[in-house]
């Protein structure tokens, strides 16, 4: 028995498809134009094509998408003095700084200073709170785009047994907050969890987040589980020639697909869904700034 591959990638075009329909309506009848900036601090190379894809995508909606790309050497105020002009600014929606930042600032104290209606991130500990306990909050693009996924391929999720792998701010805190919403009873396992292979054994839904290659193997999974992998790692790829690498996931794929009902595929899974969620999260931030009904289908 082989696994359906969920495809992210067409998923995502259906996302982005409703975020499209709600922009267009709200500049109709409102004359909102949903606004995402997304500020870039140095040059990674791999955070400037995420930053561009990014606003590619912002820009296929109908969004203003605004990039403001800092040198490595800005000060923790130059950066505060554009967060506070992106805050007061009534065209901007969403902000998003890219992390990681150099090491001279401090990415909570950067998100500290992001206004919690415009944090399309849902990193603010506003935006935390507010999920972890059942009030409307702004919640984490890839956990948002991971129930989308979830609820899609399995419809009520209500009394699956779910485990997540890894416990960061961004993806395994706001999934469990998430998952607990729709029923499911979560478990977050981590690197001090002391049978992983057992705990994962008894998932019905797996989330995979901690961004070590293909750590999990075909083996951990429960007959007919649905695998979500949220892992993007660059590892080395000699047979594709010298110093070539390849894109793999935190679940070992090959092996996984064989057991699981359901698997994401990495790239094309779950990356995609979280561009598609961060559009999805500044049109809800654009309707909840002007005291407009939500959107609906685009939030948790
Ligand atoms: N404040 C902040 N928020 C973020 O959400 C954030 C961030 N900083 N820093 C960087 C990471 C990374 N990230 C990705 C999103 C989509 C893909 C994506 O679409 N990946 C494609 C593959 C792209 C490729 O081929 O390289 C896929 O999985 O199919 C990847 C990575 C968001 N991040
Ligand atoms: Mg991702």
């Amino acid at each position: 028995m082989s696994a359906q591959i969920l495809d992210g990638k067409a998923f995502a075009a259906t996302i982005r498809a409703k975020v499209a329909d709600h922009v267009s309506r709200l500049m109709a009848d409102h004359d909102i134009q949903p606004g995402l900036a997304v500020v870039l601090v140095g040059e990674d190379p791999a955070s400037e094509v995420y930053v561009r894809n990014k606003g590619i995508a912002t820009r296929e909606c109908g969004m203003k998408s605004v990039e403001h790309k800092l040198p490595a050497e800005t000060s923790a105020e130059d950066l505060y003095a554009l967060i506070d002009s992106l805050n007061a600014d009534p065209s901007i929606h969403g902000i998003l700084v890219q992390f990681p930042v150099p090491d001279h600032l401090s990415e909570r104290d950067i998100v500290a200073r992001i206004d919690p209606a415009k944090d399309v991130d849902g990193l603010s500990v506003v935006n935390a709170g507010l999920l972890a306990s059942g009030q409307q909050a702004m919640a984490s693009c890839t956990p948002l785009g991971c129930l989308m996924l979830l609820r899609d391929t399995l419809g009520d999720l209500s009394g699956k047994d779910a485990v997540i792998i890894g416990r960061s701010n961004l993806v395994g805190k706001p999934m469990a907050q998430l998952l607990l919403r729709d029923s499911c009873t979560v478990t977050i396992a981590h690197s001090r969890t002391k049978d992983l292979a057992e705990t994962v054994r008894r998932a019905d839904i797996v989330v995979a987040a901690v961004g070590r290659p293909q750590m999990v193997p075909g083996d951990w999974i429960k007959p007919g589980a649905t695998v979500i992998d949220v892992g993007i790692n660059r590892i080395p790829a000699p047979e594709k020639g010298e110093g070539k690498t390849r894109l793999v996931g935190d679940v070992d794929f090959d092996s996984a697909k064989e057991v699981a009902g359901h698997i994401t595929p990495v790239p094309g899974g779950v990356g995609p869904l979280t561009i598609a969620c961060l559009l999805a999260n500044t049109v809800t931030a654009a309707c909840r700034i002007n005291g407009l009904d939500e959107p609906e289908g685009l939030t948790a």
